[in-house]
């Protein structure tokens, strides 16, 4: 059943999500300029505001203060056209999203993107593993409706443009069952 903030809505939200590296700012960036969509990187918004409430020592990063970052965005949610991209997805308000996609790549390419960005070690080892056992497929399936989450494979630049077509006919089916 449509949630009420997506019975406001005339055009959707799409979150994408899944490990990092598995290509969803390139096609969220893509996506939100072939559509007219607003492109939203939560990392990004985090960091030009300051959205933390910690250092994680493990990690060396930052830790998400997950509560300013959905009183930041709540107001822009309520309206549709923006495509959210971050890499995790159960603290996300359930109401903020009409399609969800969970981008996946293969372990061996996903092993060089990484290498390419720089992880090795923990980092590196931890977010493969994430890969492996789908840990973002699950958040995303216990925390949204089955019916809007899909996962799409993001192996190569065909894949890419497979996915644009597929996410196009995704949210021209949206429309049509509003009315
Ligand atoms: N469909 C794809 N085919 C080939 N390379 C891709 C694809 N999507 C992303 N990449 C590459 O993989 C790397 C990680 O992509 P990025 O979009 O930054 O991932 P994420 O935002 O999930 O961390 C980048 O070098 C990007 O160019």
């Amino acid at each position: 059943m449509a949630n009420f903030y997506s019975t406001q809505r005339v055009v959707p939200n799409i979150l994408l999500t899944g490990t990092p590296g598995t290509g969803k700012s390139t096609l969220g960036q893509e996506l939100a300029q072939q559509l007219e969509f607003v492109y939203v990187n939560v990392g990004d918004v985090a960091k030009e505001k300051e959205l933390y409430e910690g250092w994680d020592q493990d990690y060396e990063c930052p830790i998400l203060d997950e509560d300013r970052v959905i009183d930041e965005l709540e107001e822009d949610m309520k309206t549709g056209g923006k495509v959210v991209d971050y890499h995790s997805c159960e603290f996300f308000p359930e109401r903020w999203f009409d399609l969800v996609y969970v981008l996946r790549t293969d372990n061996s390419v996903l092993f060089h993107r990484l290498e390419q960005r720089g992880y090795s070690g923990r980092k590196l080892e931890d977010n493969i593993q994430c890969e492996i056992f789908q840990t973002i497929l699950e958040e995303a399936s216990n925390s949204y409706l089955p019916s809007i989450v899909r996962e799409l494979p993001s192996n190569t630049p065909d894949d890419m443009e497979e996915n644009i077509s597929t996410i196009e006919d995704h949210i021209r089916q949206w429309k049509a069952s509003k009315r």
